[in-house]
């Protein structure tokens, strides 16, 4: 018989500088109210479905970390096991972190500002470490090497640092027929669902990830997917917000 795994990948609620149009990435931002109801919304839709996570991952930022505390008390799993890793965080956006999306595209042009957002291998221009929004020196990563802090990450370099947390930690608990939840970003899970889908640089540019509604993967014994692109649980909310990211700084 195959084996069948679950996997949940559930971006953050609606951050306070999602809800500014401002280039975010490290900058560790909170929830604004809307993202807490979309978190908790996110752990009811896991129960009525009776997706119970069995382990928790999660990056260190807090919107990411704080979503899968409410999805899981919504879930009524508050006490499943906890990991945290840098490699799930957003993709650093370099120069661009605390820019308005808006004006950055008024200012630079949609070739430019499309290149920054969604190619897949131009980063934007790196941060200085010493910049009010670097997290250069943030105690949360004194004990990461500093060749490996970045100053800007493309999305390549997005899933170069995020594959070896996949293999090492994420892919054990599966294999162990576990049902993993992973709470990050709209970049980090673009970069593990081009992975799992094995979607080509060019396409992953067209992907698209909304904030707080959990996408269901199953995967077989390879660990691919059965469905690509896997199931959103509400996906008439995910078809709508998908539109909306996509469409950021072009209000
Ligand atoms: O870091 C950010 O600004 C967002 O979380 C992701 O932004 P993007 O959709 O513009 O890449």
């Amino acid at each position: 018989m195959t084996a069948e795994y679950r996997l949940i990948l559930l971006r953050h609620g609606e951050s306070e500088w999602n809800a500014k149009n401002l280039f975010t990435g490290w900058v560790d931002v909170n929830l604004t109210p809307k993202g807490e109801a979309e978190a908790v919304r996110g752990g009811e839709l896991l129960r009525e479905r009776d997706l119970l996570p069995d382990v928790v991952h999660t990056s260190v930022q807090k919107r990411a970390i704080r979503t899968a505390q409410l999805a899981l008390e919504a879930a009524d799993r508050h006490w499943i096991p906890v990991r945290r890793s840098w490699r799930l965080n957003e993709r650093h956006y370099g120069a661009l972190q605390g820019k308005d999306k808006a004006a950055t595209l008024a200012e630079f042009g949609e070739e430019q500002f499309m290149l920054w957002r969604r190619s897949y291998d131009v980063p934007p221009p790196p941060l200085p470490v010493d910049d009010e929004y670097s997290q250069f020196h943030d105690a949360r990563y004194a004990e990461l090497p500093i060749e490996l802090r970045p100053q800007t990450e493309c999305l390549k370099d997005v899933v170069a640092r995020m594959l070896p947390y996949w293999y090492d930690a994420i892919v054990p608990d599966v294999r162990l027929g576990r049902t993993v939840l992973i709470a990050a970003h709209g970049n980090s899970l673009r970069a593990l669902v081009k992975h799992l889908d094995g979607i080509s640089d060019e396409e992953i540019a067209g992907l698209n990830i909304p904030t707080g509604i959990p996408l269901l993967y199953t995967l077989d014994a390879d660990l691919r997917p059965t469905v690509r692109g896997g199931e959103y649980l509400d996906p008439a909310a995910a078809a709508e917000a998908i539109e909306a990211v996509k469409n950021q700084g072009k209000k």
